[in-house]
């Protein structure tokens, strides 16, 4: 099976925080991918790391390849307290600008771009909103223009991180339904999730991290109460660590 994304090996340290320690994982393309772990696990640092966005030690290969050659090919969404929303951009511009290359420059879109970000913006249901400063919009709706801006970039993989965070019902349902959406293109995504409960609902494929990977692999095969305690207390079921 053609492989998302292969580490080997990887460390990450901060001044004296070791958030990553000696990671191994494979993870196979197409599938719905979760990754959980307690706060502070280092599941943003893992997705940084895999997408070369941060200093690391260790290998990745991203899609069969290393990280630059690919990068076309990856969309990142990160989190949504990450990104200075005071900036002054629309919703328009905001998904436009995740397209234009240098080639065309911000003001010379090509009419297929444009398209296409009009089509990403339907998808988020934010046509409407299309001339609105991003300051003003709610969490949820923020959180939609990131996701139409790495859609219309007609991407491979889709790597999010907590993208259903403080959002609203009806924008968690949107972003749910487009994560399936890209799964039925033969797309793959990776999503930092936080919540337990939607796990099974949401999700086929599971990574559970505490500074190691602690468990991966089909959502339905790898996740149990054991495994769950043992990423989130250190300890399973008998007590014992693993
Ligand atoms: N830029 C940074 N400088 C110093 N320490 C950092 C930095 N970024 C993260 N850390 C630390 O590295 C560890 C892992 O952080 P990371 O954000 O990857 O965890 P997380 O699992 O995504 O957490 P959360 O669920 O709270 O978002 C934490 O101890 C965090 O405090």
């Amino acid at each position: 099976m053609d492989k998302l994304l292969e580490v080997h090996d990887l460390s990450v340290t901060y001044q004296n925080v070791t958030a990553l320690d000696h990671v191994q994982l494979d993870l196979p393309q197409g599938h719905r991918i979760a990754v959980i772990g307690p706060n502070g696990a280092g599941k943003s640092t893992l997705m940084q790391a895999s997408l070369g966005l941060i200093k690391s030690q260790g290998q990745v290969k991203l899609l069969g390849q290393p990280v630059d050659q690919v990068r076309q090919q990856i969309a990142y969404v990160p989190q949504r307290a990450n990104v200075n929303w005071y900036f002054p951009v629309t919703v328009e511009e905001v998904v436009l600008m995740g397209i234009s290359s240098k080639r065309w420059g911000f003001r010379r879109i090509s009419k297929e771009a444009r398209a296409r970000a009009y089509a990403a913006l339907e998808t988020m249901q934010l046509i409407d909103l299309k001339n609105r400063q991003i300051n003003q919009l709610s969490g949820g709706q923020k959180q939609r223009v990131f996701l139409a801006r790495a859609i219309a970039q007609d991407a491979q993989a889709y790597f999010l991180d907590e993208p259903l965070a403080g959002v609203d019902q009806n924008s968690e349902k949107i972003i749910i339904d487009q994560i399936k959406a890209f799964q039925a293109q033969g797309k793959s995504s990776v999503t930092v999730h936080h919540q337990l409960e939607t796990l099974k609902e949401y999700f086929d494929y599971v990574v559970l991290v505490n500074k190691k990977i602690v468990g991966a692999g089909p959502l339905e095969q790898v996740l149990n109460q054991d495994i769950i305690n043992l990423t989130y207390t250190g300890t399973n079921n008998l007590g014992l660590e693993g």
